[in-house]
């Protein structure tokens, strides 16, 4: 469609409690900027029976829901290969043996080509509007990611990953110096920010140190100093196992997140995967520099040990989203990510150890429920990137997702009329690929049933 569009119809979103957007009417411009949200518009109204005629109405459905589209806040785009594989591993095994091989084969552009393309394509069709990712060292396969993304119309911020200590990464998969690192990450913003038809920066450049025990000081300080000078958002992993934190405090004297912050790495539009092990200090500095955490609670569930207080961190003012964390996270979809937040909540809340009494087993308080994980999953993630986007109002773009209940080879089971909270619910206990009849991104249709 060209020129306004809009559509008409049921419509949830989750700006801090859930909203029922019923008989809806939302403009959307041609930028694909939502224009206008008005609810309550009768189907007789004769704006409707214009912008039929125009062939600029798209109606919902009785079966049908709008959602906004999901934002994956941490992605690692070369390990899609290994989805689902060795995750009995501790993450320095898993890191060694199978994903530093792997991101390896990257300097094969005709691999990366192949991989990135089905990736890309996967994650559209499981939702998901909005992604960051990590790709690896490598410049031409990195940029061709972001080519990717741009071409199929997926909103992204693309890294080329640093990573150049010579403890900690082998000699087939490291950076050849710190210098090398940041004059090639310097060299994919300005290739990403020069791509034609990104004028409206679809796809951006995210400055990515891979996390600290990866990089040596000097690169860690000089992708900080990038970041200043071409003010792109970073992302790198923070504190998230025992051994990795422990690393960073036995090599820094001091927590990852203040590390990254020395660096120059902790400002508005970071992006902190996992977090699971930082203090109340910790979370007081990420706060103060309107950094964000993406939590992964699917992949901490395999290489924490330990559960991401995520309560604890919204009490304390964090920005969070979700993240999959493919491939340490097993799942492309952030449905998934959103149903084990609640779940791994709830075992945070009960406790584990039957042999415990009750009073003595969890941390009361600690659970989350499913508007949450859905606001985590949707407008956090917009948020945790200070972009417009994850709610349906005005100025927000047109990311959406139109759910089709009760499909015979879908999940979502809807009753007439179901109440908002209940809607929610199941969408996020429930949905998946199956029952996503159409994605938009920025008011362009990138993939239908
Ligand atoms: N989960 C996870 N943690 C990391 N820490 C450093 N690299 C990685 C990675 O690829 N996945």
């Amino acid at each position: 469609m060209t020129g306004d569009w809009a559509v008409y119809g049921r419509a949830i979103h989750a700006p801090d409690r859930v909203e029922d957007l019923r008989e809806t009417l939302m403009i959307v411009g041609s930028d694909g900027v939502i224009a206008s949200v008005e609810t309550g518009v009768s189907p007789r109204d004769p704006r409707l029976a214009a912008l039929r005629d125009g062939d600029a109405l798209i109606e919902i459905a009785g079966d049908e829901v709008l959602i906004p589209g999901l934002v994956d806040l941490h992605v690692h785009a070369p390990q899609f290969p290994q989805l689902g594989m060795a995750l009995d591993m501790p993450l320095q095994d898993w890191l060694q043996h199978y994903t530093f091989p792997l991101e390896s084969r990257y300097a094969d552009l005709g691999f990366a080509e192949a991989v990135y393309t089905d990736l890309v394509d996967t994650l559209l069709a499981h939702g998901t509007t909005t992604a960051l990712y990590f790709a690896t060292i490598h410049l031409p396969a990195t940029q061709r990611l972001a080519e990717i993304c741009l071409g199929k119309g997926q909103r992204a911020f693309v890294g080329r990953v640093g990573m150049d200590h010579p403890e900690q990464c082998p000699d087939f998969y490291r950076d050849v110096s710190a210098e090398v690192a940041i004059a090639e990450t310097r060299a994919l913003i300005a290739h990403i920010r020069a791509l034609p038809g990104n004028d409206a920066a679809l796809v951006r450049p995210i400055i990515t140190p891979r996390f600290v025990p990866a990089c040596t000081d000097a690169l860690l300080d000089g992708l900080g100093a990038l970041a200043a000078e071409t003010g792109c958002a970073v992302q790198t992993h923070c504190s998230e196992s025992d051994w990795e934190h422990a690393h960073v405090q036995d090599r820094c004297g001091c927590s990852d997140t203040v590390a990254l912050d020395r660096a120059g790495l902790l400002r508005r539009g970071s992006v902190l995967a996992h977090a699971n092990f930082i203090s109340d200090a910790d979370a007081g500095l990420i706060r103060e520099r309107g950094a964000a955490v993406a939590h992964c609670p699917l992949s901490n569930i395999y290489f924490a040990g330990a559960v991401f207080p995520l309560r604890r961190m919204q009490a304390l003012g964090l920005h969070i989203g979700l993240g999959s964390d493919i491939a340490g996270g097993p799942s492309a979809s952030l449905f998934e990510a959103a149903r084990q937040a609640v779940a791994v909540s709830r075992l945070l809340e009960s406790g584990t150890d039957a042999r415990k009494p009750p009073a003595e087993r969890g941390q009361p308080g600690a659970r989350i429920d499913a508007p949450t994980a859905f606001r985590l999953a949707t407008a956090g993630g917009g948020e945790a990137l200070d972009l417009p986007i994850g709610l349906f109002r005005p100025g927000y773009a047109f990311d959406a997702l139109l759910l089709r209940a009760n499909l015979p080879d879908g999940n979502l089971r809807v009753a007439a009329n179901e109440a908002a909270d209940r809607l929610m619910e199941k969408i996020v206990m429930t949905a998946g690929r199956g029952d996503i009849a159409h994605v938009w991104v920025g008011g362009r249709l990138v993939k239908s049933r």
